[in-house]
């Protein structure tokens, strides 16, 4: 059996579109970044830390599933805006230049763990502060790395992307699957 250890609801939603059968469990782990460690070191130990916090209480032989997704810039992460000044200041940093989203997908079966790496580059336009107090207003930039929902409005301040969408939305569905099916789960 297949265990999705994520509260995100746009991670369930992906993985119920490649049609692979699962069950939510939620997780909930620190995010903190130590001095030294670089970003993609940051997220695939986050993402892992929430596999592991997954297995508890679950069958031995279960399967868990996970994933972190972070927005990089100039090697800063930038993880879920705390507030309206947060989310208004990433977006000014993000305006105009291009940015990396990481996302990384780990699956554990008892002492087996295995994972995929996805980064992206994503090229925001240039912001007015009405265009980013407008963003701000609407919402959207709460709960999301970087401030912004790339399956949202926030597809309007995206110029150019270079990678994966469902990668930058949270769950990196090509590389999910190819890590699945190393774990003998395919689609029903
Ligand atoms: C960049 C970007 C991020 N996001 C979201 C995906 C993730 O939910 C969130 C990044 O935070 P995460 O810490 O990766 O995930 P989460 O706390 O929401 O969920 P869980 O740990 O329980 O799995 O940002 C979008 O929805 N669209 C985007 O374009």
């Amino acid at each position: 059996m297949l265990y999705l250890a994520s509260q995100s609801p746009r991670r369930r939603q992906l993985l119920e579109q490649i049609g692979i059968a699962f069950e939510a469990v939620n997780v909930d782990v620190p995010e903190v970044r130590s001095p030294d460690e670089s970003p993609v070191h940051y997220v695939s130990r986050v993402a892992r830390d929430k596999a592991r916090a997954g297995m508890a209480g679950l069958p031995a032989d279960a399967i868990v599933l996970s994933a972190d997704t972070e927005v990089v810039l100039d090697d800063e992460v930038f993880g879920k805006p705390a507030d309206a000044a947060d989310a208004t200041a990433m977006l000014k940093r993000l305006s105009g230049r291009t940015h990396e989203t990481i996302s990384v997908v780990w699956a554990v079966q008892g002492t087996r763990a295995e994972s995929e790496v996805c980064v992206s580059r994503v090229r925001f336009a240039s912001l007015s502060d009405d265009d980013i107090a407008a963003y701000v207003a609407s919402g959207e930039p709460f709960g999301r790395a970087g401030a912004y929902a790339i399956q949202g409005r926030g597809a309007t301040l995206i110029e150019h992307l270079e990678g994966s969408f469902t990668g930058v939305m949270g769950l990196p569905v090509y590389e999910t699957a190819r890590l699945l099916r190393r774990f003998g789960v395919r689609p029903g």
